[in-house]
């Protein structure tokens, strides 16, 4: 069943058309990666589905419910971790999670057991009792992390949710996300970080121009940039790439076309043989050669 529906989204922001017709489906317990430059509207789709920002057009449901006719409804089933930490710096860790969990009515031994299960697994516990504005802004992240988790949300809106977080903090995040599409949950996750998009059962569908441009697995759009390349590079620096099938025969061939080429010229400095990332989807896909995405 999809848990995120949105045909049609439009937004501009005075002259400029941000959205211009996004289509998007999210079904329960999965994953939907949402990729796109800087200024893509990436944000901006999580704002609207979020009702934090009104849509100019389009249709839209989530987990079920109008967002135009019932923006109250939509909010109870939705968690959402915006780019910068909204929790009280005022109240512990603890507290925040204790405060939200009440006003999200969560019994109060799960409440007690959940909030500790949570501090420990976001590395939290340390910190827990100490008020969350003296904390570190990766800290302050984490909590607030744990705010979105705890309440178990049918639908869980995570934008960008990895900045500022370091290794270990960001296995213990999607260690957690994983349990929550276990456990049903509809995730629409926006990254610069492509690899993060390249989850086992995930969905990418990338943003460019106001518009989806592509959608599906990421093995499936790595499959339309194309075929694998033995990628050659010199002494001298330069490099050559030639596709292959990823049969013996057709390396063997490719590797004596190179020999051919260089002649009495440089040395081979190194060989390997890739396979397309998804940098080479998104590249293609949104034609930016100029790392405008740290991947
Ligand atoms: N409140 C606003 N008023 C005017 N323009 C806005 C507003 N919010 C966003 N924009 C513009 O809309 C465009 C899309 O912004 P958005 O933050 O959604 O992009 P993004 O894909 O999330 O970018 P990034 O990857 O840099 O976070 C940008 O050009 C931005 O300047």
């Amino acid at each position: 069943m999809s848990q995120v529906r949105v045909r049609g989204l439009c937004k501009s922001y005075a002259d400029r058309t941000v959205l211009d017709g996004v289509d998007l489906d999210v079904a329960a317990g999965s994953v939907l990666a949402l990729l796109g430059p800087n200024g893509a509207g990436k944000t901006t789709v999580v704002r609207i589905l979020a009702t934090l920002t009104p849509a100019d057009a389009g249709e839209v449901a989530v987990a079920g419910h109008d967002l135009h006719a019932d923006p109250a409804a939509v909010r109870r089933a939705i968690a959402v971790t915006g780019q910068f930490a909204a929790v009280d710096g005022l109240l512990t860790p603890r507290e925040n999670l204790r405060l939200i969990g009440r006003l999200a009515r969560i019994p109060a031994p799960r409440l007690r057991t959940d909030v500790d299960e949570l501090l420990e697994r976001l590395d939290l516990t340390g910190v827990a009792d100490r008020l969350t504005r003296t904390a570190s802004g990766g800290t302050r992240r984490r909590v607030d992390l744990a705010v979105s988790l705890l309440t178990r949300p049918q639908v869980l809106f995570l934008d960008e949710p990895t900045t500022g977080l370091d290794p270990r903090s960001r296995q213990a995040l999607w260690d957690l996300v994983d349990d929550l599409v276990a456990g049903g949950t509809a995730v629409l996750l926006t990254t610069q970080y492509l690899q993060e998009a390249d989850r086992p059962g995930g969905r990418v569908a990338v943003l460019d121009g106001g518009r989806i441009v592509a959608e599906g697995a990421p093995a499936e759009l790595r499959q339309r940039v194309g075929a694998d390349v033995l990628e050659v590079t010199f002494t001298d620096g330069s490099t050559a790439r030639v596709p292959v099938d990823g049969t013996f025969a057709d390396l063997r061939r490719a590797m004596a076309g190179v020999e051919a080429r260089l002649g009495n010229g440089p040395g081979v400095a190194s060989f390997a043989v890739r396979t397309p990332s998804l940098d080479d989807v998104f590249l293609q896909l949104t034609g930016r050669r100029d790392g405008e995405v740290a991947a």
